[in-house]
């Protein structure tokens, strides 16, 4: 029997596209099986949103707002089943789904308290009348999800898409479609109206289909920068319509003088192998002073990083690293390993993928501080960290910058004269001072600067994208002004 697995105007339809499927990475077996959503039904889910559009918007934010909440409810009712989904299909451990699904809960009071106080209703007395800001949705906009949170990212964008009076098309990961589809069965189950929230399955080319069709009014997309910057390339000439992109990064994380050696190494594992590296957030470059102090820290890495647990998503003891998306990601990891051998780094802690056929990958130290000036500036989107020794800040702090994007960055140090040195020179969207750069808040602004964004950040700030201010000057009644221009009589 066909799967009906695109819900198109309040229904759930089968594909008329190709075979598609969805592969648990940690025990190598086929759960999920389906065929994409043709062109036509990209189509048909554009249409559907934009039918739905002028209603969803004309309702008052509070009448959006109780649906959002009875989505809410759904999830808390369903917490656990999804969160056992995410697992499966992404390899996570379970203990890490459910805070996955805790964020996508807690995205809903945040979203509210964002909408009303970044695009609220602001009045300003004039000498006659008074200035008002309101913010109207955009219309129709797509939504781009990616695999590492398929839950708690694309929520991030559709909540205050919805809550704005946007209707949205929601496109998930190819890797991740089963929790896209338990998701919209929430939403479903709350009580949305038809046409509102769309969700179409598929890949490329079900995605092309989307980002390229002039019905939409905005596209956000999670993703990787190589996948942002095609659908910029692509919305080039098109000044109107918004475009959120939040994307990689190879973000730095230094080290300076601190005094407890094992909460620095803590805090680098947390940053470097938390979801087995494939957070966007994640430190890929850690730069350790060349010095005593620096050697110990070295070597307790190791130490720890070698006694990470890494197994199954549904172990009984828990791990802290399940397996990656895929068989594939984690022998590309091995790959990318073997390149930056072969030009020079040294490996402190190799990084391994005990079995071809799974995607669990141990996490990897790699020393490339004889090639730190000439190696490729790339997202190695796994557990892989690379340590860069170094003798000078200033000269730390200028590699660390040089990258294309700008995500996260951060310092672990004792001095408060060093986070300031540092704070006034990096250049990242997310910067932290002793903590992980890793588990950012969703009730600040999230998002990063060249390759890894372009200025539209989400999470709190994800209401600016979903609205456009409207300023309107106001007087109750057409009144002749007290007195008149200079040259002008009535
Ligand atoms: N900055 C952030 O908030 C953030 C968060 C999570 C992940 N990421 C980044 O995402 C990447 C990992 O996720 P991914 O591999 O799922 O990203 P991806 O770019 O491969 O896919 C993202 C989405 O785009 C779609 N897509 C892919 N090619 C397309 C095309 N040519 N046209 C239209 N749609 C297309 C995919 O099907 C998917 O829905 C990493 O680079 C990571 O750093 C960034
Ligand atoms: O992989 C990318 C997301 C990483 C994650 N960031 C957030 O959760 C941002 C907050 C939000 O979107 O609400 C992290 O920093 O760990």
């Amino acid at each position: 029997m066909m799967q009906s697995t695109h819900f198109i105007n309040g229904e759930w339809v089968a594909g008329q596209g190709h075979d598609i499927r969805s592969i648990d990475p940690a025990k190598n077996a086929v759960i999920w099986e389906a065929k994409s959503a043709s062109a036509d039904q990209v189509d048909a889910a554009i249409k559907a949103a934009r039918q739905a559009s002028v209603q969803w918007a004309a309702k008052t934010v509070d009448e959006r707002l109780d649906i959002i909440k009875a989505f809410g409810a759904q999830l808390e009712q369903n917490k656990d089943a999804l969160a056992k989904v995410m697992a499966r299909e992404t390899g996570k451990p379970e203990w890490e789904t459910a805070t996955e699904v805790g964020a996508m809960i807690g995205k809903i009071g945040i979203s509210e308290r964002a909408y009303h106080e970044r695009t609220g209703t602001v009045e300003n007395p004039m000498p006659v009348g008074k200035a008002i800001i309101r913010h109207k949705p955009h219309g129709v906009v797509a939504v781009f999800g990616p695999y590492n949170f398929p839950g708690h990212l694309p929520n991030g964008h559709i909540v205050p898409a919805l809550l704005a009076g946007n209707t949205v098309i929601f496109k998930p990961s190819d890797l991740t479609p089963m929790v896209a589809q338990e998701t919209v069965k929430l939403w479903e189950q709350a009580g949305l109206p038809a046409g509102v929230l769309n969700l179409v399955q598929g890949e490329v080319e079900t995605g092309k289909a989307l980002a390229s069709h002039a019905g939409i009014d905005g596209l956000f997309f999670t993703g990787s920068s190589r996948t942002g910057k095609l659908l910029h390339e692509q919305h080039a000439g098109n000044p109107g319509k918004i475009l959120a992109l939040e994307m990689g990064g190879n973000n730095p994380l230094l080290v300076r003088e601190v005094e407890d050696t094992d909460a620095a190494v803590h805090d680098i594992v947390q940053s470097a192998f938390i979801t087995s590296g494939q957070r966007c957030t994640c430190a890929r470059r850690v730069f350790i002073p060349a010095t005593e102090q620096g050697d110990a820290i070295v070597k307790r890495l190791i130490e720890v990083t070698g006694k990470i647990k890494v197994d199954d998503y549904d172990a009984q003891d828990q791990p802290f690293m399940g397996a990656m998306i895929s068989a594939q990601a984690a022998s590309q990891m091995v790959a990318a390993q073997q390149q930056l051998e072969d030009s020079g780094a040294k490996v402190l802690l190799r990084l391994t993928q005990p079995d071809e056929a799974k995607g669990f990958a141990t996490p990897g130290l790699i020393d490339v501080t004889e090639i730190a000036d000439t190696m490729p500036d790339e997202e190695h989107f796994g557990p892989m960290v690379k340590i860069i020794r170094y003798s000078d800040f200033d000269k730390a702090i200028e590699q660390a910058n040089n990258t294309s994007f700008g995500l996260s960055a951060g310092l672990l140090s004792d001095s408060q004269q060093d986070w300031d040195y540092f704070f006034a020179r990096i250049r990242a969207g997310i910067v932290n001072w002793n903590r992980p750069i890793t588990g950012a808040s969703s009730a600040a602004p999230f998002g990063g600067i060249g390759e890894s964004g372009n200025h539209r950040a989400s999470a709190y700030y994800a209401a600016d994208y979903c609205a456009y201010p409207v300023a309107s000057v106001e007087l109750e009644k057409v009144t002749l002004p007290g007195k008149l221009s200079p040259g002008l009589s009535m």
